[in-house]
């Protein structure tokens, strides 16, 4: 818990403007509860004694609840804002984290787990300040208690105090339990967005089984959990109500016990024991604290599951510009695995500048892998990679992003507010400067140009009102890449949905005007690495050949790459 509880405190260091009258309030209104009774028991003094000064007194008890009338306005005020300012705050830092780790992070954690961290939980975390602040201020009237039932009557503070030892031990138990059964309860909750997540991400496969029921019973399969955490927690929090609430009748008949019996004696005056009865009750009222405790421990354990996302080590850039030169790509002793087994190990490889270089291997032997390590997306466990010399861990982040494109098999579109975006935004996303020249440039070597213009709006037509097919929104991703990746262009598998001769199009023009940039192609088949200067060639992790692909076709071995899924006129091609 020693990160939740760090996170917590940074969280109420955020809290803003808000916490300071948040503060103010609660210090405040606690303050003139703690004056109440006296101002009460001198206005029933003054009663008793025939009514002297009684005018004076009874307008100070109007004033007194007045103001606390008002903390408690501005403070509920300030509770609201002082939570959505802290919330807002860790949303925006843990956003910026979980983006900035990048393909990591939803390697590491299930999508719809990671939503439920950065909305629900990030939420409970933000209401962590207004929970402190609240249950100290609880303390202030308590203390004020135990020092006026002093000043009153020397015995009465300790029959207070016996009490109150109680009560904390009630509330610190109540915490603990709840902290616990509250992590349990989230933990189930983002179980459950995880399966409905994945499920609407089969939404077609699952229409396509029939297996709707099916797929319902599974998402919430984890229903029962949640509600034994759920019971568990209602169970807590009786049991400490009860507890709590038993602890301020018993202080009262002690206190009046105590207090009558000074009375009797003399020690005391009515009004005297009328505040003293009215301190007890203001001083038990820490047990009010169990509902700020309840949220701070929800706070707790919210703040241990958004602890975790942070734990991982954010990707670091460099600051070394990249010197000018051709794009030469080099992997120098590159090694990343996969649960201690090695994926790619030990890749030394050049590709020199300017040229295209496609990449080849049976399903599984790490293409993508080595396509991701090429960019930056992943950084080795072991070795270097280099771009013109520079190591990419070097490179500031946006140089590094200007100089390489990417391209993957299933683009997502975006480029701003998510119903404003058009084609043109979502080509020219991540480009420092809009150039409409460079994004229909890059179209039309991706051969998406002819196609955007003939839509009503042309390149302004709104993502939301164009529908595309799987290979327009491939064309729309590589144009993207194009337009971005000035040294060099990473395709991983981007041409897969396009037909034969769109697909040999696109191939043209990474031949032909977009030769001056480095090309990295993952292939699958053998026109794209018939095109290619060479061909990497990726087995059991290693690299078995970097060749020129004519040469490489005499190998069966390589011929076999290419025969699953492909027809027989592709490998005549070949
Ligand atoms: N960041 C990573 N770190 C370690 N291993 C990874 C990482 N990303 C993927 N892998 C693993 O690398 C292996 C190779 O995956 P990859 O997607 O690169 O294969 P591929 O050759 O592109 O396959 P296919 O042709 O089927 O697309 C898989 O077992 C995958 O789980």
């Amino acid at each position: 818990m020693r990160a939740a509880d760090r996170l917590v405190a940074r969280t109420f260091r955020s809290g803003g403007p808000w916490l300071g009258v948040l503060l103010t309030t609660a210090i405040g209104g606690a303050l003139l509860q703690l004056a109440l009774p006296y101002v009460m028991g001198r206005t029933v003094d003054s009663l008793v004694a025939g009514g002297a000064g009684v005018d004076g007194w009874l307008l100070a008890c109007t004033a007194v609840v007045a103001g606390v009338v008002a903390c408690e306005s501005l403070g509920i005020w300030a509770t609201g804002a002082t939570s959505a300012q802290a919330s807002a705050w860790l949303r925006r830092s843990l956003l910026r984290h979980v983006l900035g780790t990048g393909p990591a992070m939803t390697r590491r954690l299930p999508e719809g787990d990671l939503v439920t961290r950065l909305g629900m939980n990030t939420e409970e975390v933000g209401r962590a300040p207004e929970a402190l602040i609240t249950t100290a201020a609880l303390l202030l009237p308590t203390a004020g208690s135990l020092v006026a039932l002093a000043l009153i009557d020397v015995w009465l503070p300790f029959t207070l105090l016996a009490g109150l030892v109680l009560i904390t031990l009630v509330l610190r138990a109540f915490l603990r339990d709840t902290t616990t059964l509250s992590a349990g309860y989230q933990k189930t909750q983002g179980d459950l967005a995880s399966r409905l997540l994945d499920a609407l991400g089969g939404a077609r496969t699952i229409a396509a089984a029939g297996t709707a029921d099916a797929e319902a019973r599974r998402v919430l399969e984890p229903l029962p959990v949640l509600r034994e955490h759920g019971m568990g927690l209602w169970r807590a929090n009786a049991r400490a109500g009860v507890q709590a609430g038993l602890a301020i009748p018993l202080l009262e008949v002690a206190v009046l016990a105590v207090g009558g019996l000074r009375l009797a004696s003399g020690d005391l005056s009515v009004g005297e024991l009328y505040a003293a009865a009215r301190y007890v009750v203001l001083g038990a009222g820490f047990s009010a604290a169990l509902g700020h405790v309840g949220r701070l421990a929800r706070a707790r354990a919210a703040a241990g599951r958004v602890a975790e996302l942070l734990a991982g080590t954010p990707v670091e850039h460099g600051e070394r510009p990249l010197p000018a030169g051709p794009g030469t790509l080099e992997f120098r002793g590159v090694s990343i695995g996969l649960d201690g087994k090695p994926v790619l190990d030990g890749l030394d490889l050049v590709l020199p500048g300017g040229t295209a270089t496609a990449v080849v291997g049976r399903s599984g032997t790490g293409k993508s892998l080595l396509a991701a390590l090429a960019g930056r997306l992943v950084d080795p466990e072991r070795g270097t990679v280099l771009l013109d010399g520079v190591p990419l861990r070097d490179l500031p982040r946006d140089e590094l992003r200007q100089a390489i494109g990417f391209a993957f098999e299933r683009p997502t579109l975006m480029g701003g507010a998510l119903d404003e975006a058009t084609l043109e935004d979502a080509i020219a996303l991540g480009l420092p400067t809009r150039d409409p020249e460079v994004v229909h440039a890059a179209a039309a070597s991706a051969r998406a140009d002819t196609f955007i213009r003939q839509l009503p709006d042309g390149y302004a037509t709104r993502l939301q009102d164009a529908p595309m097919s799987g290979g327009e929104k491939q064309r729309i991703g590589l144009a993207r890449a194009f337009a971005q990746g000035r040294r060099l262009l990473v395709l991983d598998d981007a041409t897969s949905s396009l037909d034969t001769v769109t697909e040999y199009q696109v191939g043209e023009a990474l031949t032909g005007r977009l030769r001056g940039r480095t090309r990295l192609i993952v292939a699958h088949r053998v026109g794209t690495a018939a095109r290619a200067d060479r061909v990497v060639w990726l087995e059991d992790g290693r690299i078995r050949a970097y060749e020129r692909h004519s040469v490489l076709w005499a190998d069966p071995g390589y011929r076999a790459v290419f025969q699953d899924g492909l027809d027989t006129g592709c490998l005549e091609a070949g």
